[in-house]
């Protein structure tokens, strides 16, 4: 990797209060984030809630109806697409199929006005970059789909910009590649220290890659964090199933005392949380934790809940365990395997202790309560 400093001057983004509507329909509302200089955040949530709109916007691609982005010191409101000194990358490579590897990562540059040789020199630059040295006179239907995407990169950062924005940008690739040009991905914005914002639905490419993540769910921003204390410490039921995998029980709120909750759950079972949560008695709450904080035994004590094992699955180094409580509620327990972990076999009666202490509280939703009560992605 070659060692260029001062690429572009790095700049702070400030989006604020964005909101933008397709046809009346608000397709975001009042969206606020900042990703410092230099920094990579990713815009994480599901499809069609509002991620491409913002990045479109930050763009200059479309006008949102209010709100003010802000890159380094310079309002962009009036500022064209072409002259904002954004870099974009999207899912489908986007490459001029009639222009050679190095006339696509010219292009911008030419764009540029930038002398002819020192043109030549910045294509050489970017293909030593992206590795793709020898690959300067190939046509893109001559290259992988991974090698288009390094080209598409390349001649993103070729102008230098002082942001960068990726839009899905290895959704088309498969799992390996994808991981192999995310870390290619890291690097290159570690050397080159371009603020960078990505946008993708894929929570492992977004935790993987990102300082900070912003979770958007229909058009609004839930939660802005550090990819562990989203996992960790999620603010809302949303982040919290979208996030890695969550079970959810229903309950209501029986008693509360100065350091512990008690839940009320299906078929009189109880569940003591040991702090005082902040609902009132009778609430209906949807209490969540992770598989990894639920503990198998074949014993029963005064914390378990009885379950029946419906399946157990290997998944490399640990084991999935599928049970269902006494209602039919579904519970995902996982542990890490070992050569002695006993497996066992479906219709088991066993008995689930779960982290009380890390588990949250959220106020229940009756359409989340309708669905399937483990939300699996
Ligand atoms: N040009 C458009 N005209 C009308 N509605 C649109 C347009 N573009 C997007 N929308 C709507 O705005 C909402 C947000 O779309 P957007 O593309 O920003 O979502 P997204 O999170 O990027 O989704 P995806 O991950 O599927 O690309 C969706 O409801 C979508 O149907």
């Amino acid at each position: 990797m070659l060692d260029i400093p001062n690429t572009a001057e790095r700049k702070r983004l400030s989006v604020q209060g964005l909101t933008h509507s397709y046809g009346g329909q608000n397709a975001i509302s009042d969206v606020a984030f900042d990703v410092e200089a230099g920094e990579i955040v990713a815009l994480l949530g599901p499809s069609g809630c509002g991620k491409s709109t913002v990045l479109r916007a930050i763009a200059g691609l479309i006008q949102p109806k209010t709100g003010r982005i802000v890159l380094g010191d310079q309002d962009l409101a009036d500022v064209s697409a072409r002259s904002r000194g954004v870099g974009m990358v999207f899912q489908n490579y986007a490459l001029f199929p009639h222009l050679t590897v190095a006339e696509n990562i010219a292009y911008p540059l030419a764009c540029q006005k930038l002398p002819r040789a020192e043109r030549k020199a910045r294509v050489e630059e970017m293909l030593s970059l992206v590795r793709l040295k020898d690959y300067g006179n190939r046509l893109p239907r001559e290259l992988s789909g991974g090698q288009q995407q390094r080209v598409a990169v390349a001649r993103a950062i070729a102008g230098r910009p002082s942001l960068l924005l990726l839009d899905e940008p290895f959704g088309a690739l498969d799992r390996a590649l994808r991981f192999d040009l995310q870390v290619e991905l890291l690097h290159l914005q570690k050397t080159l220290g371009i603020t960078t914002l990505i946008v993708t639905h894929d929570q492992e490419e977004a935790q993987s890659l990102a300082n900070r993540l912003v979770l958007m769910n229909k058009g609004n921003v839930e939660q802005i964090d550090t990819p562990m204390a989203v996992y960790d410490r999620p603010k809302t039921l949303f982040v919290n199933t979208f996030i890695g995998q969550a079970n959810l029980l229903n309950g209501t709120v029986l008693h509360l005392d100065a350091d512990s909750t008690l839940i009320g759950l299906a078929n009189d079972r109880t569940l003591r949380l040991p702090r005082r949560l902040n609902f009132t008695l009778g609430s209906k709450v949807t209490i969540t934790f992770r598989p990894e904080e639920v503990r198998l035994s074949t014993q029963p004590s005064e914390s378990t809940l009885p379950v029946r094992m419906t399946v157990s699955v290997p998944l490399g180094p640990s084991l999935v365990h599928d049970l269902v409580l006494e209602d039919g509620t579904a519970l995902r327990a996982s542990e890490v395997r070992g050569p002695t972990t006993f497996i066992p076999e479906p219709g088991t009666q066993l008995f689930a202790e779960i982290d009380t202490a890390r588990c949250h509280a959220f106020p229940a939703e009756p359409e989340i309560m309708s669905e399937e009560t483990i939300q699996q992605r």
